[in-house]
């Protein structure tokens, strides 16, 4: 795992709410000749060789390879967080290259979600105030039905008081995700979620995943090393060594440790 940024917002621009781009779209992300490469000379990394990649919206998608073989840099460089060296990434319709640094982070908040293995909750604040934080901080109206129904799906309605203390890790992050949700992101990242829970509260976490796809319409993508983790998801996109391998829609167990071995079931 690299070290993931934080959600916590710092000093950013202020800006007027926005519409989701995606209204009519299919596809939510997509990439194309991407290539990230680190360093240089003999110490040259080529953590991405090129991926072309279509994330579809309103489905949840789990991005999995070995160790080292691209998956947090595939992420990173789809949701803006880092620069492709070479290819093209679009997210909601909007090409990342052409947005400058400040119009980038403004894309990013009205219209990408994050979701980290650490929950970047702010412990002085309740539960209810860490979901409504990037409204307030954007200077946004909390929509009332959209946070009810987003508190509903993720099952919070009766924690909202609760400072992050007294909940439990699967709690937790079902807040973080509850804050991704409620200003209405095209496309949620999701960089190992379940990473820092147990088995149950990971089962619990990715089922309410599942269920903001399903209810809520939402566009899910998540890294993952965890088998378990990605028999939630509707696709899996597997990676190796900067490649993508095998793009799979709902696939079985077998055929997805042949996908994860580089070979067809
Ligand atoms: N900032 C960086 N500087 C140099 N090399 C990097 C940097 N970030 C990633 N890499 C390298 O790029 C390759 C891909 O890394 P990445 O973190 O994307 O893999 P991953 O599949 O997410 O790995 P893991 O499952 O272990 O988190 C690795 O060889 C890694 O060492």
């Amino acid at each position: 795992m690299r070290t993931t940024p934080t959600t916590t917002p710092t000093t950013t621009p202020t800006s007027t709410p926005t519409t989701p781009l995606l209204a009519d779209a299919t596809t939510a992300a997509s990439a194309r000749g991407l290539t990230r490469t680190y360093g240089s000379g003999d110490n040259t990394v080529h953590a991405l060789r090129g991926v072309d990649l279509d994330l579809p919206a309103g489905r949840f998608t789990a991005i999995m390879g070995p160790s080292g073989s691209g998956k947090s840099t595939l992420m990173h460089c789809l949701a803006g967080l880092d620069a492709a060296t070479a290819g093209t990434v679009t997210v909601a319709g909007r090409d990342l290259a052409g947005l400058d640094d400040t119009a980038l982070t403004l894309f990013r908040r009205e219209h990408i979600g994050f979701v980290f293995q650490a929950f970047n909750l702010l412990p002085m604040l309740t539960a209810g105030q860490n979901i409504v934080l990037p409204l307030e901080l954007a200077g946004r109206p909390v929509d009332r039905e959209r946070h009810d129904q987003v508190v509903g799906v993720l099952g919070l309605a009766d924690r909202l008081d609760h400072l992050p203390s007294q909940l439990s890790g699967g709690q937790q992050q079902r807040v973080a995700i509850a804050r991704a949700l409620v200003t209405q992101p095209d496309i949620v990242f999701a960089d190992e979620p379940t990473g820092n829970l147990d088995s149950e509260a990971s089962a619990e976490v990715l089922g309410h995943l599942r269920r903001s796809v399903r209810e809520l319409g939402m566009t899910v993508v998540m890294v993952t090393h965890e088998l378990d983790a990605a028999a939630y998801a509707d696709d899996v996109v597997v990676i190796h060594d900067g490649v993508v391998t095998a793009h799979l829609t709902r696939p079985g167990q077998d055929e997805l440790v042949a996908a994860l071995r580089g070979r067809s079931a």
